[in-house]
């Protein structure tokens, strides 16, 4: 269907060859396969919500943009050394509840799955960032079908007036710890971009358990557009890169 041209992981290829490089993203996370690593530490994240700056349809998903120019709302600990600093979160999601997530456990597909983007303040900013090997470092958080999630509802409110590309709304006051689940267990691996220019500079950290979102609030994300306003409509969904090889690289668990 039309929005299968508009998102098209299988060319990518053509015009970035890194696409089939050694640390490519997603993967599928078998965790029978992980390797627990006790000297992994406990991720620390702390978030200002004042540092929440605007939503914005980027035509492949819709994030929020946070205020990166101090260390107010940073990750440290995890697998990662020295500090952080919080540039966005994004989703990707499904046209329908079986398929939507990037990372996979055990082959299982998520209807949706949120990125927390990170980058490394040993670098001038996120530009400088986004092209070293510990440029960034993004947490990935799978949504599950489940009971409406309260906390999701404050972004998904906003997006009815950033439909079309290019459109972004005023968004603060938010703090993106509401929406993580209880554990902050993960699995942590070495990984790319998951959209061109598919950068292989980011430390994937994925929490094992998901959070719940409901098949009411999963259709709010399907009712954005890939398309401008006045262009032909192409709804935004399967906005999500498949699982890539693992190529021999080894994923850790901070967990039992
Ligand atoms: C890590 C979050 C992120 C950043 C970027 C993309 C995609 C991203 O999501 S993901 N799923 O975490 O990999 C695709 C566009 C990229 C951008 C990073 C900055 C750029 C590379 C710009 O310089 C030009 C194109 C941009
Ligand atoms: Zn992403």
């Amino acid at each position: 269907s039309s929005h299968r041209w508009f998102f098209r992981p299988d060319k990518w290829i053509e015009s970035y060859p890194v696409a089939d490089g050694p640390r490519q993203s997603p993967i599928n996370i078998v965790p029978k396969e992980t390797q627990y690593d006790s000297s992994l530490k406990a991720l620390k994240l702390r978030y200002n919500p004042s540092d929440a700056n605007g939503l914005l349809n980027n035509g492949h998903s819709f994030q929020v943009d946070f205020v990166d120019d101090t260390d107010s709302s940073t990750l440290t600990g995890g697998p990662i050394t020295g500090t952080y600093r919080l540039r966005q979160f994004h989703f990707h999601w499904g046209a329908s509840d079986d398929r939507g997530s990037e990372h996979t456990v055990n082959g299982i597909n998520f209807p949706c799955e949120l990125h927390l983007v990170h980058w490394n303040t040993k670098y001038p900013s996120f530009g400088e960032a986004v092209d070293k090997p510990d440029g960034l470092a993004v947490v990935g958080v799978f949504l599950k079908i489940g009971a409406a999630n309260p906390r999701l509802q404050k972004v998904l409110d906003a997006l009815d007036v950033v439909t079309t590309k290019g459109k972004q709304t005023s968004f603060s006051n938010f703090d993106p710890k509401t929406i993580l689940p209880g554990s902050l267990d993960y699995w942590t691996y070495e990984g790319s971009l998951t959209t061109p220019p598919l950068l292989e500079s980011v430390t994937w950290i994925v929490l094992k358990e998901p959070i719940s979102v409901s098949p009411a609030q999963m259709a709010l994300f399907r009712k954005l557009l890939f398309t401008k306003e006045g262009e032909a409509e192409c709804c935004m969904v399967n906005n999500y890169r498949p699982p890539q090889p693992i190529k021999g690289r080894q994923v850790r668990a901070s967990f039992k």
